[in-house]
């Protein structure tokens, strides 16, 4: 919608032909943004080919899980069509493959590397795609280590209601993205579970803490941790009604099964698969993420809020600033 508005040709693409069927028809998505006319200037289509013809700009936006197999796809339609100049590669999603532990970026690198080197830009930070479409005021950065792609996707999203940051820390961009889905589920689970405004500090500021220093082992820029992939999404994902991590982290305060409450939801809540593939990476780079692990425990092994909460707090003293020795070598 704000690449419509910018007044760009948009072609969007769904797997569902009556889905597309239904949005011409209408000019709505009943399914997922019932309320919002969308723009007139955007394509439905369910036909990838004809989606991507000529495009300069692709905007990969499925859930992690789907990624692979929707690049797949799209480089199938680019091998039969015998491109090979890759248009830049966007996406908006936020989490890690599971099993390979791949930052998104790293999908579509590997998925299309028999076209060559892909300039791959994610667009990410704190936006609930709702209130984008209500032009409320959103910033939020574009992050690659392609400079001029980088630019080409803050020119082409920028408005008076969109605000986009070009930053060169990709790996900060997408882990700071992906791990706060796990933060969010907890500060709903605390929530659910009865807890206040003081365990809710706690969590998001230790939550901040072990994002930086799985960030910074995979070698991401600390401070990307402090913007709008860090702090910025954090907030807007940890406090919101509209998130969907949240909302599911406070039924399973509440009692809820992770089956049931990701049966019941009808969208992604990425911070429950993402808490198992950041809690792998953790084990295997050596990093401690203490809070990531509780999550772990209460999807992979039934713990309950309350034992993972009783579990935190009773473990050995600490100091607050482990990894500060670390940060002198980083600038
Ligand atoms: N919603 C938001 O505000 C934001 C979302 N994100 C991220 O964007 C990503 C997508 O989230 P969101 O759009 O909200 O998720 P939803 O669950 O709301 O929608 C996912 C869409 O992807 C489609 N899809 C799923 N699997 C496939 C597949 N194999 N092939 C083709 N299409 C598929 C779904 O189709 P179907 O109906 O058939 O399931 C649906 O249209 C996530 O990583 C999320 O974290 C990032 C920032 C904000
Ligand atoms: O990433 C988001 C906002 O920036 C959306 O979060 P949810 O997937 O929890 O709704």
């Amino acid at each position: 919608m704000v690449l419509a508005e910018n007044g760009h040709d948009v072609r969007l693409w769904t797997h569902h032909q009556d889905q597309a069927d239904e949005m011409i028809a209408t000019g709505k998505n009943a399914r997922y943004l019932p309320d919002l006319q969308l723009p007139k200037n955007i394509s439905i289509t369910s036909d990838l080919a004809l989606a991507l013809e000529g495009a300069e700009l692709i905007n990969f936006v499925v859930p992690t899980k789907a990624m692979r197999q929707v690049a797949s796809q799209v480089l199938a339609v680019f091998q039969e069509a015998g491109v090979t100049n890759l248009p830049i590669l966007m996406h908006a999603s936020k989490g890690l493959e599971q099993g390979s532990h791949l930052r998104i970026s790293q999908i579509l690198e590997d998925v299309f590397s028999p076209l060559g080197e892909a300039k791959v830009v994610v667009l990410s930070g704190p936006s609930h795609a709702e209130e984008v479409a209500q032009h409320d005021i959103t910033a939020i950065t574009a992050a690659g280590t392609d400079q001029v792609a980088c630019d080409f996707v803050q020119e082409v999203f920028m408005n008076d209601y969109f605000r986009v940051y070009t930053n060169p820390d990709i790996i900060g961009v997408e882990l700071g993205g992906s791990l706060k889905n796990i933060i969010a589920l907890g500060a709903g689970a605390l929530v659910g579970a009865g807890f206040g405004d003081n365990a809710k500090a706690a969590l998001l500021t230790r939550g901040l803490a072990e994002i930086t220093r799985l960030g910074v082992t995979m070698g991401a820029n600390p401070l990307t941790f402090m913007g709008l992939s860090g702090v910025g999404d954090l907030v807007v994902t940890a406090t919101s009604v509209h998130s969907r991590n949240w909302r599911a982290g406070q039924q399973i305060g509440q009692g809820q099964s992770v089956e049931e409450v990701e049966a019941h939801m009808g969208m992604v809540v990425e911070g429950l698969a993402t808490a198992v593939s950041a809690y792998e990476l953790a084990q295997e780079k050596g990093v401690e993420m203490p809070i990531t692990q509780a999550i772990y425990l209460v999807i992979k092994e039934g713990l309950s809020i309350k034992e993972v909460v009783t579990a935190l707090m009773t473990r050995e003293r600490k100091g607050e600033l482990q990894f500060e020795d670390n940060l002198a070598d980083l600038f």
